[in-house]
């Protein structure tokens, strides 16, 4: 990015853009809408793939737009792409790591050299807000970096460890990281870029070979990124996107004894039903699972009440309420509750709902026509038994009548033991209630299956209090910019406890890199 030097464009600077910034995507945009409706292959073993059926990728926005055709690949192709990336296995990693990592990092600077085009069809694709959309390709080529940085700061995760004391003899004891074989990484719809790029960046300069499948609704982001792989020139049969439906080409990844290792990232359904299947191969693989959220954020009595509301919603409405970590409950204490609600309603009443290509618009459609439908289910429901206190509609004026477009929905009243207070809707709606006491709010915070982000807003002396008593990943504390939403590799490493999460490290952090990776350990003896 250009503006580089003067910007970090993260999703929590996103509010203050360079003119620059909006120039670039407006040019990326009219080139990307004069050239829609291109076919795409699957890459396998370098080779464009061609499968017999095709499948429409069309944008939320407008339905009549086809952004491209993908093909629909099958069992077969999920095998052709294993095998390949079996293939180019010893070869990878038997590449020095310095030379993994150089490759990767040159796959960064080329989305970083793309990201106007790409973040423009993201926005197309997915219907997200453009700064959120080239937010999301600028944060998968920081994971590509952070990847590479890891590896260098462990010096290839090679360390001599204590040496024991035998008589006569002289020892050594190498501890080594090696990778697993072939990894396979699914990814959601809703962060293309990041959370496809970020896992694979992360198997790929672990030294693990690759096979990649994006979710049916946005195969065009992840196949831009892939590109980016192979200009990089990472080699052939290292790297395979296939693209095709989660319950036959997915599937048969799954259930593949070839594979050695998984990152899923996607709902808990899905999720776990992956986690169960895979456990009935010969021996147990590693399994990286990013599930979904139930993401509270609490408002205590103390708070500044113009910082939470703008930072709740923010992180209820980014997106249109379809990232795992929006905000989707609220738990406000009794005095501050009323003051508390009126900002709120107000705030979401200027919430621009549109074309989220253009500059001014905060929130796009809805993904595709089940969750349009599923909005408006939710949507009576919450009627019936809460009080919808704005929102609760879909929208079809003007230009938004050939697109899944919905309103920005707050709602109170709801009881307590309602299914909808921990069932994640993944749309914009989140629920409102008022509490007597931190404990009461904290204990309704804690009562769900999710663990994954959670935010808070109240007074210094309050903040340890919710840091050790709150159940999640991914904390935060009276913060304007999001109060669940909005983390950054490096700054936020990201990931879920409890039923949002299965490995208990964050991706973007520290810890992250050595998942992809077993130990070896090598003791050499010989005689003094
Ligand atoms: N924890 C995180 O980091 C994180 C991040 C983003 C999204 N999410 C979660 O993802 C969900 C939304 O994304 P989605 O609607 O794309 O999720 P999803 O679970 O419907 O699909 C995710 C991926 O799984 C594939 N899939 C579906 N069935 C499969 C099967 N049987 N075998 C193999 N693959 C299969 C899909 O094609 C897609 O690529 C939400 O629940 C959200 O919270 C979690
Ligand atoms: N990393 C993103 C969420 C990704 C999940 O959908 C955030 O922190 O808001």
């Amino acid at each position: 990015m250009t503006a580089e030097t003067t910007f970090k464009l993260t999703y929590a600077t996103m509010y203050n853009p360079p003119e620059e910034l909006h120039q670039r995507f407006d040019e990326a945009l009219a080139e990307a809408k004069a050239t829609l409706g291109r076919e795409y292959g699957m890459i396998i073993n370098g080779e464009e793939y061609f499968a017999a059926e095709k499948v429409e990728d069309r944008s939320p926005i407008h339905t009549d737009w086809v952004l491209g055709f993908f093909q629909k690949g099958t069992e077969r192709d999920a095998q052709n792409a294993l095998a390949a990336a079996r293939k180019a296995f010893p070869g990878w990693a038997a590449t020095p790591w310095q030379e993994r990592v150089a490759l990767v990092r040159k796959a960064a600077d080329l989305i970083n050299q793309r990201v106007f085009e790409i973040g423009a069809k993201l926005a197309l694709e997915v219907g997200k807000n453009r700064m959120e959309s080239l937010g999301d390709v600028a944060e998968s080529a920081d994971l590509y970096r952070y990847a590479c940085t890891m590896m260098e700061a462990h010096d290839g995760y090679v360390k001599e460890m204590g040496i024991d004391p035998l008589a006569g003899y002289q020892v050594s004891n190498i501890s080594v990281l090696r990778p697993y074989g072939v990894w396979v990484v699914i990814s959601p719809f809703n962060f293309p870029a990041a959370l496809t790029g970020g896992p694979v960046a992360h198997a790929l300069v672990a030294g693990n070979t690759v096979v990649m499948k994006p979710a049916t609704d946005t195969p065009w982001v992840p196949r831009m990124i892939a590109e980016c792989l192979r200009d990089a020139g990472v080699p052939a049969g290292v790297f395979n996107y296939v693209t095709g439906p989660g319950r036959s080409l997915g599937q048969a990844l799954i259930d593949s004894p070839d594979v050695n290792g998984i990152t899923f990232t996607g709902s808990y359904d899905v999720g776990m039903g992956i986690y169960r299947d895979y456990a009935k191969g010969k021996y147990i693989r590693p399994i990286v699972l990013e599930l979904g959220g139930k993401n509270p954020a609490i408002v205590s009595r103390h708070a500044n009440l113009d910082d939470a509301a703008i930072g709740i919603v923010r992180s209820i409405f980014g997106l249109q309420g379809q990232k795992c970590s929006a905000c989707s409950r609220v738990f406000v204490e009794a005095p501050v509750y009323d003051a508390l609600v009126e900002r709120l309603v107000n705030l979401t009443g200027k919430l621009a709902v549109g074309d989220p290509t253009e500059r001014n618009v905060y929130m796009g459609p809805v993904i595709n026509k089940s969750a349009y439908a599923d909005y408006q289910a939710f949507c009576t429901d919450l009627g019936q038994h809460g009080r919808i206190l704005t929102g609760g509609k879909v929208l079809t004026e003007g230009a938004m009548a050939k697109g899944y477009f919905v309103a920005p929905t707050l709602v109170d009243e709801l009881p307590l033991d309602h299914r909808l207070w921990k069932q994640e809707m993944f749309l914009p709606i989140a629920t409102i209630a008022r509490v007597q006491s931190l404990d009461e709010a904290m204990r309704l915070a804690n009562d769900v299956d999710y663990g994954l982000t959670a935010g808070f807003y109240g007074a210094e002396d309050e903040l340890a209090w919710f840091e050790d008593k709150i159940e999640a990943g991914v904390t935060y504390m009276n913060r304007p910019q999001g109060a669940t939403t909005g983390a950054w590799p490096g700054f936020q490493p990201f990931g879920g406890w409890k039923g949002s999460g299965a490995i208990g490290k964050n991706m973007g952090g520290w810890h992250y890199l050595p998942v992809y990776m077993r130990e070896q350990i090598r003791t050499r003896v010989r005689k003094a």
